[in-house]
Formats: C-alpha cells, structure tokens, sequence
C-alpha cells in the first residue's frame, strides 16, 4: 500500500503531554502552549481532560483551559470525557469534540478508569448519546494496544473487538495506543491488520509512545498500511499516570520531519512547533525528548 498524500496530527501535548507532571503547571502556561501550537498548525489540540482531579491532579484546571482559549479558525480543540459527568463539564465550556478512552486490557481499564472493560463500554454509550445530541463528536480511544504494563501480551482480536464495539457506539474515529510503547513493527502491522478488519483504515489513528524508542519506526509501518491520522506530542512530552515507567508521546516534531521527508503534507511549520517544543521543556523544566527539536535548536 502506498503512504497517504497527507496525515493529520493530533497534538496531544497539553493533555497526554502534561497530564503525568509531578508539579502544577500553571494555566496560563497551558493556554500558551496551545496557542503556540494553533499558531504552528496544528489544527487538532487535546487541550484537557474532564477527569476526576483525585485521580489526575493536573488536569484539575480543565475549565480555566477550556473557557480561556483564545480560539482559532481551523482548529479544534478537545477534551477527554471518560463519563457523563466529563462530558457535562466539558459542554458547559464549549468544548467542539470529546474522546473516551477504552482498553484493550481488563487490568489496565481497572487501573486506569476503575472497571471493567464491558463496563466502560457500557458507561461510554450515554456518553455518545449525549454527545450525539449536542452536535459534538466523540472520537475513541484504545489503550494498550501492543502490551499491558499489567498484562504483558494483548491479542490483536481483543483490540479489534473494543475498537469495533467504539466504532459501532459511534465514535467517528478510533485510536491505537500503545500506552508503554513496547510495540515493534511487525507487531504493530499485525494489530492494525486485525483491527482494519473490523473498521475501516480512514477511521483509525496511531497513538504511539516511545518508551523503547520504536515509535517512529512502527509509525513508518503503519503508514505504509494506510493510516493517515497520527497522534503525538510535542517534544515528546508525557507519559500516562495509570501506566508506571511509560514516557512520552512520540514527538510532533519527529513525526514532521519524517512526514516532510516522505513528502507527505501536514500543514505544520516545523521550525514554528520545534520552537515551542524548546519553549515548553525550558518552561517546565523538562527535557527535550524530540531528537529533531534539539537538533534545531542547536543550529
Ligand atoms: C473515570 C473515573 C472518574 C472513575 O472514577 P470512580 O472513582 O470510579 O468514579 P465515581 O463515579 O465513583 O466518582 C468518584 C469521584 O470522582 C468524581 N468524578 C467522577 N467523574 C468525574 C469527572 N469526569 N470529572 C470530575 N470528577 C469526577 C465524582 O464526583 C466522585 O467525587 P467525590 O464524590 O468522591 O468527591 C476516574 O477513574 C478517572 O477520572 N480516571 C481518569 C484516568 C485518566 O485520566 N487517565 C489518563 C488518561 S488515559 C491515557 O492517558 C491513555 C491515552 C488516552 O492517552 C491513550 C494511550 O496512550 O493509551
């Protein structure tokens, strides 16, 4: 299968990316990032997460962010919503798209969202429904899609059958996380494989860590299957509370300059994004885990 002519990334920075931080980050930092970001290019920013703030202190401010956005035309900015609680909130602010958040590992679903993955699913469904009925799209996420910090192994059927029961629910798109990134590209292929079966390619995307440093690798693999939506995270900020030891998102940068070689469009001014890369990791003291925004900075 040929590459797609242009992949859209989902920025998952401000949520993914910050979500993990030990210490707050103040709000008005967040809402600068995602400015910078919008201003970047990226036309779809995870900007905040409606979780219980017991669970994931840092996201505690996700009205502040949500309701002082400065909003640009194009882009979207979303917010997770993993129950009707979530998404009230998140509507109350406006919010123009949700996601909730699945697993494909029963150990992982109760660490992470406290029950089962059937009872997620069926906690999901009013989720849509409300959703549905206020013109705000809902797209879904897998967790653990190529290994379980609990469970070790994760069947590609397992996948395909949560994938397929998002899908069905309603979710217009379906992402694949490899939470820990312990994936390789073979393995990554295989699981796309089965869950392509069940849902069509053009309502996929790849949410790959890089823990072992194989993410751009198994993206490389399944962009040559097909999949045009990738998520990422600038200066591959984060890591998942629920998943001990995981890092960060792939870098939007490194995804930039690998689609820009493959002539692939994105849209995004990379020397602009790895300039916020630079800018956030100074700000909250982290390093710059992008390898091709470290690079520019030191040119
Ligand atoms: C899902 C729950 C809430 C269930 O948590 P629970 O304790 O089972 O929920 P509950 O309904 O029994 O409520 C308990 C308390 O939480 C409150 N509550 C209940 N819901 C909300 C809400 N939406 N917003 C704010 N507060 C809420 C609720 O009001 C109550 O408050 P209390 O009476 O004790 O004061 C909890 O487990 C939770 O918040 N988990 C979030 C975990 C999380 O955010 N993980 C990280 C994101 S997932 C991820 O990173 C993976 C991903 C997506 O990136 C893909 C990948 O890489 O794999």
């Amino acid at each position: 299968m040929a590459f797609p002519k242009r992949v859209r990334l989902v920025e998952v920075g401000p949520r993914d990316g910050l979500q993990n931080e030990p210490e707050p980050i103040e709000t008005p930092t967040k809402l600068e990032l995602i400015d910078r970001l919008g201003a970047a290019g990226l036309a779809y920013i995870e900007a905040a997460s409606f979780v219980s703030p017991k669970w994931v202190p840092q996201m505690a401010d996700h009205r502040e962010v949500m309701t002082g956005l400065t909003r640009r035309d194009g882009v979207t900015y979303a917010s997770l919503t993993p129950n009707l609680k979530g998404l009230e909130g998140a509507l109350a602010c406006g919010v123009e798209e949700v996601a909730v958040f699945g697993a494909a590992s029963e150990a992982f679903s109760q660490k992470n969202i406290n029950c089962s993955v059937a009872e997620s699913l069926e906690r999901f469904a009013p989720v849509l429904e409300r959703a549905r009925e206020a013109k705000v799209r809902v797209r879904g996420y897998v967790s653990c899609v190529l290994g379980c910090p609990y469970e070790g192994e994760i069947a590609p059927a397992k996948v395909a059958e949560v994938s397929k029961a998002l899908f069905e629910m309603g979710c217009y798109e379906v992402s694949l996380g490899d939470t820990i990134g312990v994936g390789t590209p073979l393995k990554a292929k295989r699981m796309l494989e089965a869950v392509s079966r069940e849902i069509p390619m053009d309502k996929l995307a790849a949410h790959f860590h890089d823990t072992y440093g194989q993410a751009l690798t198994n993206l490389y693999a399944v962009l040559e299957e097909g999949i045009a939506v990738v998520d990422s995270s600038v200066a591959g900020l984060g890591g998942c509370p629920y998943a001990k030891g995981a890092s960060g998102n792939v870098a939007s940068e490194d995804v930039v300059y690998l689609l820009d070689g493959l002539g692939i469009e994105t849209g995004i001014d990379l020397d602009a994004l790895a300039a916020t890369g630079t800018w956030i990791t100074q700000t909250i003291g982290r390093p710059n885990r992008s390898k091709v925004g470290v690079a520019l900075a030191a040119k």
